[in-house]
């Protein structure tokens, strides 16, 4: 599970705000996938109404310049991301994303690797509304700031909690990843990070960064599939 602080600013918070306050909503059992729709108890912003196509293409653009994404994540194909909201009680139960999508109005499908919630809602504008998702070191309950986002392995168990006061809107994507093999994703991200923080370091030699990434782009190269 890797936390992406500031995603999105608090201006384009509240300017995404703004634009979802106006188009329309739909049930959002609409959308679930075979299992997840007994589970599934909020609202979807319609992805037919032209601003919502315009919002989700505003944010796949985002996503591919934050590089602490693409750093995780290594995307390949980025689901066009779904807004979502919950009150008066409203939860999604324990539920695994489906493996492939079909991407809307293309013939193209993708294999979910990893998912994300981009909160757009402040932690204090709602009560519960946690996401929780399983882990191999148990269960990591988040709600971080309006703007952050989370992203998970689409194969692990994860629920919202019931949002039992306020409004609780957020993003949903996902992506496959051109590295399946979450394992090895993780051990890439790790490497990239540390790379990341050498090369702010003034008293690291050149010819060790270029090492190091020399080795990052062939291990990317030996497990990347295009
Ligand atoms: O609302 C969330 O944070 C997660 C939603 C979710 O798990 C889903 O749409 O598959
Ligand atoms: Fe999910």
């Amino acid at each position: 599970m890797v936390l992406i602080e500031q995603l999105l600013t608090k201006d384009e918070v509240n300017a995404f705000r703004q634009h979802l306050d106006q188009v329309p909503w739909l049930d959002g059992k609409g959308t679930a996938m075979g299992m997840s729709a007994s589970v599934k108890d909020n609202a979807q912003a319609d992805a037919n109404d032209d601003t919502v196509k315009q919002l989700a293409n505003a944010l796949l653009a985002k996503y591919g310049e934050t590089p602490k994404l693409v750093s995780a994540v290594l995307p390949q194909k980025i689901f066009p991301p779904c807004f979502n909201r919950y009150t008066n009680g409203e939860t999604y139960g324990f539920h695994v994303d489906g493996a492939i999508m079909r991407i809307p109005n293309s013939p193209d499908v993708l294999r979910s690797d990893m998912s994300m919630t981009l909160f757009l809602s402040e932690p204090d504008e709602y009560e519960g509304g946690e996401l929780v998702i399983q882990t191999e070191f148990g269960e990591q309950r988040v709600k971080p700031q309006a703007g952050d986002a989370v992203t998970y392995p689409s194969s692990s168990l994860h629920k919202v909690t019931p949002v039992t006061s306020g409004v609780r809107i957020a993003a949903i994507t996902w992506m496959q990843s051109l590295v399946s093999d979450t394992h090895i994703r993780e051990i890439l991200y790790e490497l990239d990070q540390n790379i990341q923080q050498l090369a702010n370091n003034d008293s690291v030699e050149r010819a060790q960064l270029d090492s190091l990434h020399h080795v990052y782009h062939n291990l990317i190269r030996k497990h990347a599939q295009l």
